[in-house]
């Protein structure tokens, strides 16, 4: 809307309201998830820009206060993407001024853990690499659902290589056939369900695609245990991540990976008197994370004339 010949674009919402919850079942076993949501509304709401009328206003505090009454009203236990789609469709239908809800949300990963080799009914550990979502809800039903991994850090010590790259007056980067690969990983996908409605009603059907996403790009990354897989860059190891989880699920539309390429520099250590104090054999490395080589890319199916 124009008015004094601006243009006014504009949300508003809360940032990083952290929720945790507790589903406590009759055998003793707890689960446990812990949230940092962040709520962004489209509304109409213009009055408070353009005047001192905030008649309109949805509180940021009473999207916070929301927060906890729709995690307490979730009686069963719920995936962390249900969870921003619900309380984004809450937004768009409870308040005829909203029109799109944007619900983020970082999982915490803690795991349950173990105890003398058993799963411990109410015991829970934090482990590395954590479960994010965004669900774009609009007063239509309409939907976006992306997901992703971040901070999934991984290495191998063998089975990489970079080789007949751009040499030019500029390079010294020996090319190589052995050395270590370590990246950490930051994914997202988006999902094919663009409404609501359409979205599986299985209880924790995005919790398990999580899982089985992440598995596909480890496997993929590192190859079967015993023999490995030969990664001739980060660039076509990352390909062959993403292009296996569109093969994988057909409910995923892209992946967007980001992989840093952490570098493990040789050692080599000498002085006039010791030239070969330390002569590196493929054994000693200098880990560095800056500066780290950064590598990114989306990958989507391409519509097919069919
Ligand atoms: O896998 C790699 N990709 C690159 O683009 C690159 N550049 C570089 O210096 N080392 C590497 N390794």
């Amino acid at each position: 809307m124009a008015e004094e010949g601006l243009r006014l674009e504009q949300r508003h919402g809360k940032a990083r309201v952290r929720v945790a919850r507790v589903w406590r079942h009759d055998d003793g076993s707890h689960h446990f998830v812990e949230w940092s949501v962040s709520i962004s509304l489209l509304s109409h709401c213009l009055s408070s820009y353009h005047r001192d009328d905030n008649s309109d206003i949805v509180a940021t505090d009473t999207m916070k206060n929301t927060v906890y009454v729709k995690a307490k009203e979730c009686g069963d236990r719920i995936s962390v993407e249900e969870f921003a789609i619900l309380t984004g469709k809450h937004f768009c239908s409870f308040y005829p001024q909203v029109f799109t809800a944007i619900v983020r949300i970082i999982e915490k990963p803690w795991e349950r853990v173990c105890v003398d080799g058993k799963p411990h009914l109410h015991g829970f550990k934090l482990g590395s690499e954590s479960h994010t979502t965004e669900a774009t809800v609009q007063k239509s039903g309409s939907l976006e659902l992306t997901s992703g991994v971040s901070g999934l850090a991984l290495l191998k010590t063998t089975q990489s290589g970079f080789e007949r790259f751009v040499r030019d007056k500029y390079t010294i980067l020996p090319e190589t056939r052995e050395r270590m690969l370590a990246t950490e990983v930051n994914a997202t996908w988006r999902y094919s369900y663009d409404s609501v409605a359409s979205v599986p009603n299985k209880g924790l059907y995005f919790s398990d695609k999580f899982m089985d996403v992440k598995k596909v790009l480890m496997e993929t990354f590192f190859g079967p245990p015993e023999t490995g897989v030969y990664s001739p860059s980060v660039q076509r190891t990352l390909y062959l991540m993403g292009s296996a989880v569109l093969r994988r699920f057909g409910d995923v539309s892209w992946i967007h990976l980001k992989m840093p390429n952490i570098h493990f520099l040789p050692v080599n250590l000498s002085s006039k008197e010791n030239p070969s104090m330390v002569k590196f054999k493929d054994d000693v490395y200098l880990p560095t994370d800056e500066p780290h080589g950064s590598i990114e890319a989306t990958l989507s199916r391409i519509a097919s004339k069919m």
